[in-house]
């Protein structure tokens, strides 16, 4: 997307009116709007204006909603898990019996075990005391031990009885303090509000459990430790470091500064976050991680699209929640557009934001790439289609693939060519070196300037652009000889040097981006690459340059289902996003050519056909023009006196041995042929076309 920037130069109307309110008014200094709320601290969030607009209330809403549903899965797919809020209720209701129960039950155990064994040692004491035939001092002692473990047995049960009440009396006072708030809350808001009263205060009571119930047994609390955004979790701050530390692009130490909040963009479709590495750790490092980081997010590769920013250590994150590009296009503008003003940048197609990409050809040249079927020709013809419906622009078109690409530019093309034919290539090449670069040449020292441009354009109907494409060089390279392969790539390069400021657009597509496909020197000075999928981060390199694929902008990630997608770079230096040209199918592209053959039939551009050419070119071309005119559909050959006759009708009085001179014929053809029962000499019409041919290189 081209940026526009107002020039120094251009005068500043604000700037402008406070000046001349100083000049024209000195008595009266201009006076500074007072801004009502003044952040001298600059810490006050930065809220766009339009976010109070109607559009703005719309996205909002939009955003809110789809953090809703999310939300509502997330907290769907938690529920079967240990820290659904029905477990975490469960457990707090089980953790308050507990509490109130206590922990008195172990001693009253404890006292209940030592009755136990007292009355145990009781009863055996007993047993022995009351055996018979014991002398009487064994008697009185055995006596004396029945008598103290009855004692200790009384003990034992008095403790235990204690206990017992001391425990009862325990829960009964937690038991209160556990019911009284629930009751209190639950009968005042019943008493106060009613039936929803009643229902918020159960609810109350149930979130005040599932408080006391959120740590699992093991101790654990929920966290979003593992959370992804492929799950259908929210971006946080804790999720963006750990994926940038699991992915390696940090320290497990270090953390990012986030300069923005993570939050979802205005029309719900990505997360996004603009944040800054720790020191010492490049950008590259990040871009170059989109798998790993990727995978952290739950998420595709084509999902994550990291920018750098202003500097080095500025990362803009965007995580899309569905793959992009992968709606059905929208409708192309140029099927409503009346005409084209190529002077003017025109829209390429939409970048990942849904924002229009827009490109200025004047002075420019491309390369577009990309495998088989990824989308070249539709990317080229948003350029060639606009240009079409600019009637000043004259094309030039070849496809070495021989394809059907270009045939429906024909009738609208200055020359073309679409057999694939290293010749015919050369002729237009050699054409628009010899001719039109020649005459924009002449026309610049005429406007007293090294270039053309849109003013002079305004002023001179003869300044106008051109377009030159040339699609599958490598075709042509492999189908010419040695010479004219050189001469082929001389002039190519001649043309898009010297005639870029000359206003000729020249546009290189290739299947097979590599050295051969176009050479280097005169890749090096096409300054707009858009790379379709590519086969290998190699051939991505080739259309965008060194490097590119290594800090993240590899067109091979481009998915083959993404037809039409592709890396877009607007001149050296832009930052490479992913845009999905507009397309046209074949009825729009017929229909768009329509009204483009109409304007230029209006204006009076269309190019010569090759019988407008013939009569150009003097008077025997006018003759024998009138001459091909005069074989009817279907009829080869013609009697010398009907040909005669009918030039001289149509004012070219012509005597047969002219004739004979402006139309040679071979001895077989010199044979007298039968019409209409008489033998007569006459004029085939292949002797015809061979003369045109022949003496003016036209093909009819
Ligand atoms: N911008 C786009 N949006 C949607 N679909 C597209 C887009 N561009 C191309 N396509 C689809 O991809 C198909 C192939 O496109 P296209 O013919 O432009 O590819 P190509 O790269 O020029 O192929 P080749 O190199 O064989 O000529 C089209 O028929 C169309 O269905």
């Amino acid at each position: 997307m081209s940026i526009e920037t107002t020039p120094s130069s251009t005068p500043d109307p604000e700037w402008e009116r406070i000046v001349g309110g100083y000049l024209n008014a000195p008595g009266e200094a201009p006076v500074e709007k007072q801004t009502t709320s003044v952040d001298l601290m600059g810490d006050t969030p930065l809220t766009p204006a339009w976010t109070k607009t109607r559009t703005g209330w719309k996205s909002r809403a939009e955003v809110g909603r789809v953090n809703t549903v999310r939300g509502f899965r997330k907290w769907l797919r938690r529920q079967a898990t240990e820290h659904g809020h029905a477990s975490q209720i469960g457990r707090g209701i089980r953790r308050t019996v507990l509490w109130v129960q206590g922990t008195e039950g172990a001693q009253v155990l404890a006292a209940r075990y030592e009755v136990q064994q007292t009355q145990r040692d009781y009863k055996a004491a007993k047993w022995a005391h009351d055996r018979r035939l014991m002398p009487g001092k064994e008697k009185e002692k055995r006596r004396r031990e029945m008598e103290g473990a009855f004692a200790d047995s009384a003990s034992a049960m008095s403790k235990y009885r204690s206990a017992q009440r001391d425990a009862r009396m325990r829960r009964a006072v937690r038991g209160v303090a556990a019911l009284t708030p629930i009751a209190g809350v639950e009968g005042a808001s019943l008493q106060l509000l009613g039936t929803p009263g009643g229902l918020a205060a159960t609810a109350a009571t149930l979130a005040t459990f599932a408080l006391i119930g959120r740590r699992t047994t093991a101790g654990e609390l929920y966290t979003d430790r593992d959370a992804k955004i492929g799950d259908g979790d929210r971006m946080t701050d804790d999720m963006v470091n750990r994926v940038y530390r699991d992915a390696r692009v940090i320290a497990a130490d270090d953390t990012l500064r986030l300069s923005t909040p993570c939050t979802l963009t205005a029309d719900g479709k990505a997360w996004q976050v603009v944040f800054q590495l720790p020191s010492g750790t490049p950008a590259k490092k990040a871009l170059g991680a989109r798998e790993g980081i990727a995978n952290g997010f739950g998420v595709s590769v084509q999902q994550v699209h990291q920018t750098r920013g202003d500097r080095e250590d500025t990362i803009h994150l965007r995580v899309s929640l569905k793959l992009p590009f992968s709606t059905k296009p929208t409708r192309g503008p140029l099927l409503d557009a009346e005409r084209v003003n190529l002077w003017q940048p025109i829209r390429m197609g939409v970048n990942l934001r849904g924002e229009e990409v827009i490109t200025s050809w004047v002075e420019r040249s491309g390369l577009f790439g990309g495998e088989p079927g990824s989308g070249k020709s539709a990317a080229a013809n948003d350029l060639l289609l606009a240009a079409a419906l600019d009637p000043t622009v004259r094309m030039y078109l070849a496809d070495g693939k021989a394809g059907a690409d270009i045939t429906p530019f024909e009738p609208i093309a200055t020359m073309y060519d679409t057999d694939g034919d290293p010749d015919k290539l050369l002729d237009i090449l050699q054409y628009m070196w010899d001719v039109e670069i020649k005459e924009r040449r002449a026309l610049a020292k005429e406007h007293g300037s090294r270039k053309l441009t849109e003013a002079m354009a305004a002023v001179d109907p003869r300044v106008c652009l051109a377009v030159l494409l040339v699609d599958e060089w490598s075709s042509y390279g492999a189908a010419a000889d040695q010479k004219t392969r050189q001469e082929m790539e001389r002039l190519l390069r001649l043309i898009v040097q010297q005639g870029r400021a000359l206003g000729i657009i020249s546009l290189a597509a290739t299947q097979k981006p590599d050295s051969d496909s176009v050479p280097t020197g005169i890749r090096d000075i096409l300054s707009i690459r858009w790379a379709m999928r590519c086969l290998t981060p190699q051939a991505s390199d080739t259309i965008l340059g060194q490097g590119y694929a290594s800090a993240g902008h590899n067109a091979q990630d481009i998915l083959k289902s993404q037809r039409g997608v592709g890396i877009y770079m607007d001149g050296e230096g832009a930052e490479p996003e992913l845009v999905r040209g507009d397309y046209y199918d074949d009825d729009e592209v017929a229909a768009i050519l329509g009204r483009a053959y109409s304007l230029r039939q209006e204006a009076g551009t269309l190019p010569l056909g090759p019988l407008d050419r013939l009569r150009a070119a003097g008077e025997d071309g006018e003759i024998l023009a009138t001459l091909f005119g005069l074989y009817p559909e279907g009829v080869e050959m013609l009697p010398t006196a009907r040909v005669t006759e009918g030039l001289a009708a149509a004012g070219h009085p012509v005597t047969a041995d002219r004739l004979a001179v402006l139309v040679p014929r071979t001895d077989e053809e010199k044979r007298r042929q039968e019409v209409s029962g008489s033998k007569v000499s006459v004029y085939p019409l292949t002797a015809v076309r061979r003369a045109v041919l022949d003496r003016y290189d036209i093909g009819l």
